[in-house]
């Protein structure tokens, strides 16, 4: 019999708010953030095999890890190991989140892949179960699990839904070179030792605005504790941020540890208008529109 192939569709992210908070004994820093899910996503298809394979097409393939560190593959390992089954099958993955970009790719591509298994094998198990291998993954794993709009604690994994009313419209500029998010992490205690750079205060009155529904409001609270440590190890991305505000965007940031740049745009006409006129000024590789929030890894009928 032929194996039958299942496809589970996994969004990118972007920060609405991200407060860092101090380095932990695990070498993780206390966050508060606030996550929303784009629809811009990975599909990852896992078909039964006798080898656990990987093959990565798409968006930014170069750079992604075909070898058992791939994150989709360890996501399969992990919750065969938990649950006493053969991990052997083959995995393919259609990226269309940038790389190293920010906006949580590999996670997406681990929760897809956890989602894809426990449903393949019949495993009954509960959203609490998948959360927990999820959160040993990486931080950002259960919310791509869990997508629409979230406020994250912890190292990222703790979450507690968002209300969130209509729909926001995005502009991503995808960047040349990727960023390292370890990296990004000790830029900013780099920083913050040799001087008091600004902190993201509360993200109360921006939950707020993200339940109106009106990007005028969310757009001037948009923050990311992350965004001076990228500026400094890619100074470029002023230019991107400055790029896309002078195109009418209502507000730019950087996506998590970058370098996408993200920008909220009041329409989604708007949103078009951004990418092109951004496009054209060559401040970035490519760019992309996008809306949220967006359902989390869901199976793909
Ligand atoms: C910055 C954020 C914002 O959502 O995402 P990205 O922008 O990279 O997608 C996340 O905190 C990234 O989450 P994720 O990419 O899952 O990171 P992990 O694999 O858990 O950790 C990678 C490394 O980032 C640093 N790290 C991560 C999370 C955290 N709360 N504190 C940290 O210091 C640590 O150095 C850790 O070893
Ligand atoms: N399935 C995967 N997709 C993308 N990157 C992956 C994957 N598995 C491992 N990686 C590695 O994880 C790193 C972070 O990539 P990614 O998750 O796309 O970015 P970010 O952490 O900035 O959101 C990259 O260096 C990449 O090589």
């Amino acid at each position: 019999m032929v194996p039958t192939p299942l496809t589970v569709r996994a969004p990118a992210k972007v920060n609405l708010h991200l407060g860092v908070g101090e380095v932990r004994p695990d070498g993780f820093h206390e966050l508060v953030t606030v996550f929303q899910a784009l629809s811009l996503h990975d599909d990852v298809t896992l078909t039964p095999s006798d080898a656990l394979t990987l093959h990565v097409t798409g968006e930014g393939v170069r750079d992604v890890p075909t070898d058992p560190t791939n994150l989709a593959a360890r996501a399969v390992v992990a919750l065969a190991e938990r649950y006493g089954r053969d991990p052997n099958m083959r995995i393919d993955i259609a990226k269309g989140i940038p790389v190293a970009g920010g906006m949580a790719g590999g996670s997406a591509d681990a929760a897809a892949a956890l989602l894809g298994a426990a449903t393949l094998w019949g495993l009954e198990i509960g959203r609490d179960d998948l959360d927990e291998v999820a959160a040993t993954l990486g931080s950002d794993v259960p919310f791509s699990l869990h997508g629409h709009t979230a406020l994250g604690t912890g190292r990222g994994e703790r979450l507690i839904p968002a209300l969130a009313r209509g729909e926001f419209h995005w502009t991503l500029a995808l960047a040349r070179e990727g960023l390292s998010t370890p990296a990004v992490y000790r830029e900013l205690d780099r920083l913050r030792e040799a001087g008091d750079p600004p902190r993201a205060g509360s993200p109360d009155a921006l939950l707020a605005a993200v339940a109106s529904g009106d990007p005028h409001r969310l757009a001037p609270l948009l923050t990311n504790d992350l965004q001076a440590a990228a500026l400094s190890l890619q100074p470029g991305l002023r230019r991107t941020l400055r790029a896309g505000i002078e195109a009418g965007a209502l507000a730019g940031i950087v996506s998590g540890s970058g370098p996408t740049c993200a920008f909220l745009c009041a329409s989604a006409d708007d949103a078009v208008d951004v990418g092109t006129e951004l496009a054209g000024a060559g401040v970035c590789r490519t760019v992309r529109v996008a809306s949220g929030p967006v359902p989390g890894a869901t199976v793909v009928p």
